[in-house]
């Protein structure tokens, strides 16, 4: 019978395939699998998740095999086991996205390599494919080619896709130099509060661009007599900002000295992209950079983004939170030091290997084996600063780590207006969290984890720490609406089974 309907299922895909004229190598590609597995699939030979029913459906935009899709998707943790073995950390979702952009400075095609695979990602992805840009997955899916084309149709703009994300705001940069007058939607996100885009717009001004908001959208004009004749100081040290600068200034003719900069993981991503583009950029990892633009450029390029500091982190606090040993391989270690550290006094027992570097030839990679350890509230407060301080997305991984620790931790997230407050979330799953204001919380251990049915915090960090509790919790949780967790990792659920947890997806039909 089981059979007898995955032949069904197969011959349903074949035609919706057939229908669309593509062959089982487009499909595959899609859908970043084989064409054996395609194959497999359609003579109902291999077992198929409903979750693979509707990306097929999706993918071949058939009703058929749609299944709901669209439907938001859902976990189901069995808790209470340990992990082992190991995992490799995937390319950053925030260096993704900046250099997504920046291909918008390229007449030439640009390739990146083991883009990742996630809904960040893939609105980006939607907004440059709605304004003509060609982009395809190439290489069983793991790297993604893009082709601007040589007019945009900046008009045809996908709003909806633009919306659901803050990355769309570093369009400003590029687009500048493309168009004299161009709007794009108010950027969307995480609800974390309000995110300024001031500092965005008095960088930009240096090169002429003025923005007005008005009924959802910002209104962009640019007076190409104007240019950076002093150094442009950023009023932040925000990661966006200072790449939406670096972006402007890559195809400003002449010298742009940005000060105050950045020097976090996406912007090195970025600068190292520039670089490869032709554009000298001085100053890498400091925070005066001095950009040396070109007025056109136009070559093909071949670049590898490097490993999320941030995803490291958090199978960091997985392994932590489940007590497990694991080795978690290809670990940016310049931008996790201050976490380690912090780790370290606390008591984690880890190892390191020897570095190397990421395929993009700068970054320093490691891996690292963390052990089952006997954990201690640090003495210190939690507090995140712009790099070289402990990351702001990491902070909120402390507080699962802290609820495995003996003693009070307090952590103080004066970044974003909401995000602490979700930390509070995890009391539903035993921990104790108090929270003293909307910054400050207060989490003593250690916890006895246990499961629960909720809904999942609409940030992505507080998200993903309420999956690792849940993970540790015994028995089974639910966590709905995951939506925010796929904007920014990829698969991690089947990762995540990978090395010994037991999550399943669903989603409502
Ligand atoms: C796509 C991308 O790369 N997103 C990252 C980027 O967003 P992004 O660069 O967009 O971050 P924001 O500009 O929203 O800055 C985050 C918050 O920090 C405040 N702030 C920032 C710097 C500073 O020197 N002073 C200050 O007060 C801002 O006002 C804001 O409230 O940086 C954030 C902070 O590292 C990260 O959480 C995001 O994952
Ligand atoms: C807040 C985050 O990202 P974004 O800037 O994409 O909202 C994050 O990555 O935790």
């Amino acid at each position: 019978m089981a059979e007898d309907y995955l032949v069904r299922i197969g011959k349903l895909i074949r035609d919706a395939r057939q229908h669309r004229g593509w062959t089982q190598s487009q499909l595959a590609e899609a859908l970043g699998t084989s064409q054996s597995a395609v194959n497999r699939i359609e003579r109902g030979n291999q077992n198929i998740s409903l979750e693979m029913i509707a990306r097929i459906g999706e993918a071949l935009d058939s009703e058929i095999v749609s299944l709901g899709y669209s439907g938001p998707m859902h976990l189901r943790v069995v808790g209470g086991r340990s992990l082992s073995g190991g995992i490799d950390v995937k390319t950053s979702k925030n260096a993704c996205v900046a250099l997504l952009c920046a291909t918008l400075l390229n007449a030439g095609r640009t390739t990146l390599r083991r883009v990742a695979r996630i809904e960040e990602v893939f609105r980006i992805l939607e907004v440059l494919n709605s304004i003509g840009v060609r982009t395809r997955w190439i290489n069983d899916g793991n790297d993604l080619e893009v082709v601007p084309p040589a007019h945009l149709n900046l008009d045809a703009m996908d709003t909806e896709a633009a919306r659901r994300t803050r990355s769309v705001i570093m369009f400003l940069g590029p687009l500048m130099h493309r168009a004299n007058r161009f709007k794009i939607p108010y950027a969307g996100g995480c609800d974390l509060g309000t995110r300024t885009v001031h500092p965005h717009m008095a960088a930009l001004r240096h090169f002429g661009l003025e923005v007005t908001a008005t009924t959802g959208s910002y209104h962009a004009e640019v007076d190409r007599s104007t240019a950076p004749r002093r150094p442009i100081v950023l009023t932040e040290r925000g990661d966006t900002v200072t790449e939406n600068a670096l972006l402007a200034a890559a195809r400003y003719p002449g010298a742009s000295v940005i000060r105050n900069a950045s020097s976090n993981y996406m912007v090195q991503d970025l600068c190292f992209f520039l670089e490869q583009l032709g554009v000298k950029v001085e100053g890498i990892g400091t925070t005066t950079l001095t950009v040396h633009g070109l007025a056109t450029i136009d070559c093909d390029v071949d670049y590898s983004p490097s490993e999320d500091p941030v995803e490291a982190m958090s199978l960091i606090a997985a392994a932590v939170v489940t007590s497990s040993e694991l080795t978690i391989r290809r670990v940016p270690i310049e931008f996790l030091e201050i976490e380690l550290a912090v780790l370290e006094e606390m008591g984690l027992d880890h190892e390191r290997s020897a570095e190397y570097r990421a395929d993009n030839g700068r970054t320093r990679l490691l891996d690292l084996t963390v052990r089952p350890s006997k954990l201690k509230a640090p003495l210190d407060k939690i507090h995140p600063m712009p790099f070289p301080g402990l990351n702001i997305d990491n902070v909120p991984f402390f507080a699962a780590i802290a609820a495995t620790a003996q003693g009070s931790t307090l952590i103080h997230d004066w970044v974003y207006d909401n995000r602490a407050i979700y930390l509070t979330e995890l009391t539903r799953l035993g921990a104790a969290v108090q929270l003293l204001d909307p910054h400050r919380v207060l989490v003593d251990g250690p916890t006895r984890w246990r499961s629960a049915e909720m809904m999942c915090p609409p940030a992505l960090r507080p998200a993903v720490v309420v999956l690792l509790a849940m993970l540790a919790a015994e028995g089974t949780s639910v966590l709905r609406n995951v939506y925010v967790i796929n904007r920014g990792y990829e698969e991690l659920a089947e990762r995540l089974n990978s090395i010994g947890a037991q999550i399943e997806t669903f989603r409502d039909i």
